[in-house]
């Protein structure tokens, strides 16, 4: 897994690259723009947009070696060169073509404009003649290459500071930055290229500990790797999924679904008596135990003869009576529990958090309910909020979103993958129930967790049905990623 970092922790991270290659801080500048460079040295025409820091400066350099490279090269400084310091007024100085300091007029095109003008330096909200310089990039057609990172992106926490580049490619040097791939970084980055100028990162690791790891879609041959052919259905565990209150049973059939299609041995769908005889119509593989509320009784004696490996709670189950009855039944077997949507909302007003409680897969606005605070709190720093969910509830927290982050309290993992096609009805129902099949074959909660939102946000991209995908119909495509 790549590790991610802070933008607060770049300059630290050149000092060390620097130093491992023996550079200055200007050789190692020039060794970052040739890095760029290649990616831009067949394109016939270039517009270099630099700004007042290092980021800048990296400009400089690019656009030198493009113009060394006989392409048509201009540079738009939005400084001027007696302003500048350090290296990137040094770089701006050995640039030998030509600038240009206004908006090119409409009849200039080029094939591709670099956006050197904020990298891990941005400390404010864009505004003014920056912000309109973003603007007008946003509106060519050319191939936008971001350096570092898009301007306007806040590389820690993926927020746009006012307003951003949305780059075709966005270069990174040395490191990731974790806000390259949460929230907005995913719509500003286009793809995301990491450029290590011969420096191994991970070995940074021992020293500047880094602020999250980069799931990778490899981990997922954990999943079908693991089965030997000798092997029962009781030994992939059995998943009790309760919720379904009157109108939302669907939310907690997908579950339950999910738990078996996900690769669970066995799944009960505990649900109102209204309905538990419907469950076997939608799908006969689904076992149903109706609970009305009353018997907690005949609840724990099931999930004992049963021999439940894992509760899963909270799916369409609503926050009546019932629905409280429902929580305080599951929590007395005392089974490793998941929970998610409903659950979450009695959660956060519980007077104590069950010691069994091993995952919680809230999206923002629950995340909010179980942090008390705004979800506009919550999605700020999403970092902060999930490490901060982990550690208040001690269970593995799941941030749903673009960029789902899962973390244990300690490490925080991003999911890359998925896209606004899973911002469907259901589909946080059939992630919630492939976390807990997961967890009953094994996996730990926190593997069980990355796996699961790897699994579903791939299944989410890479399927046929674009925007018309339902959550029955990722369902049914999850065997597309993993068989
Ligand atoms: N040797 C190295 O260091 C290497 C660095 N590298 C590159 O350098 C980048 C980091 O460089 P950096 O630290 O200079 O930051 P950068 O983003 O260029 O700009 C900071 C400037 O912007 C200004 N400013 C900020 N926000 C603003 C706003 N909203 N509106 C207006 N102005 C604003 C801020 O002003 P201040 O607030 O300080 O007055 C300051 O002047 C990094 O991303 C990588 O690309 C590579 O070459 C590898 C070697
Ligand atoms: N824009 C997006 N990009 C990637 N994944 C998304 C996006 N929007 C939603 N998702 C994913 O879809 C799921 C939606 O879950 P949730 O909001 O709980 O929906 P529901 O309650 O309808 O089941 C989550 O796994 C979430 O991460
Ligand atoms: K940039």
């Amino acid at each position: 897994m790549k590790p991610l970092y802070h933008s607060d922790k770049t300059k630290q991270l050149d000092i060390m690259a620097a130093d491992a290659l023996g550079l200055d801080s200007f050789a190692l500048m020039q060794a970052a723009a040739a890095a760029i460079f290649k990616h831009i040295n067949a394109f016939n025409s270039i517009l270099v947009i630099t700004g007042p820091g290092n980021n800048g400066g990296d400009g400089w350099v690019v656009a030198e070696l493009a113009r060394q490279n006989h392409q048509q090269v201009k540079v738009w400084p939005m400084q001027s060169i007696e302003s500048l310091s350090g290296d990137a007024r040094r770089a701006a100085e050995l640039y030998q073509g030509q600038t240009i300091d206004a908006k090119p007029d409409s009849s200039a095109s080029y094939d591709c404009i670099v956006d050197s003008i904020f990298g891990t330096g941005l400390n404010q909200a864009i505004t003014g003649h920056y912000a309109k310089v973003i603007e007008w990039i946003n509106l060519q057609a050319s191939t936008i290459i971001a350096v570092d990172i898009p301007s306007g992106l806040n590389g820690s926490t993926g927020n746009i500071m006012g307003v951003a580049v949305e780059a075709s490619q966005t270069i990174s040097i040395l490191a990731l930055n974790t806000g390259l791939f949460t929230l907005d970084g995913k719509d500003c980055c286009g793809e995301v290229l990491l450029e290590r100028l011969g420096v191994d990162s991970s070995c940074f690791a021992a020293v500047v500990a880094p602020d999250g790891l980069l799931l990778d879609q490899h981990h997922l041959v954990e999943i079908s790797g693991h089965r030997s052919n000798n092997s029962h259905k009781g030994r992939f565990g059995h998943v009790l999924t309760a919720g379904g209150q009157a109108g939302m049973m669907g939310a907690v059939l997908l579950a339950g679904k999910a738990v078996l299609k996900s690769g669970g041995g066995l799944a009960t769908i505990v649900t109102d008596s209204a309905h538990a005889d419907m469950v076997a119509l939608y799908a006969p593989e689904l076992m149903a135990l109706a609970f009305d509320g009353m018997n907690e009784q005949h609840l724990n004696q099931v999930l004992i003869d049963k021999q439940a490996d894992v509760i899963l709670l909270g799916m369409g189950m609503g926050q009546s009576q019932w629905s409280k009855d429902l929580y305080t039944c599951c929590l007395m077997a005392a089974k490793p529990l998941v929970m998610d949507a409903d659950a979450l909302g009695i959660l956060s007003r519980a007077a104590t958090i069950p010691d069994q409680l091993k995952v919680i897969t809230p999206h923002p606005k629950e995340a909010a309910v179980l942090l008390s605070c705004s979800v506009a709190a919550v999605q700020q720093n999403r970092w902060a909020s999930v490490l901060k969910l982990a550690q208040k509830y001690h269970c593995v927290a799941v941030l749903k979103g673009s960029g789902t982050l899962i973390s244990d309290g300690k490490t925080v993992w991003c999911c890359p993958y998925g896209n606004a096609n899973l911002a469907t009805a259901g589909s946080g129902d059939v992630l919630a129930g492939m976390v807990a099949g997961l967890l009953a074959q094994g996996f730990s909660p926190a593997v069980a967790s990355y796996l699961a939102v790897i699994w579903h946000a791939l299944a989410g991209e890479t399927n046929v049905f674009g925007l018309t995908m339902t959550a029955s119909d990722l369902l049914n495509t999850l065997h597309q990623t993993v068989k």
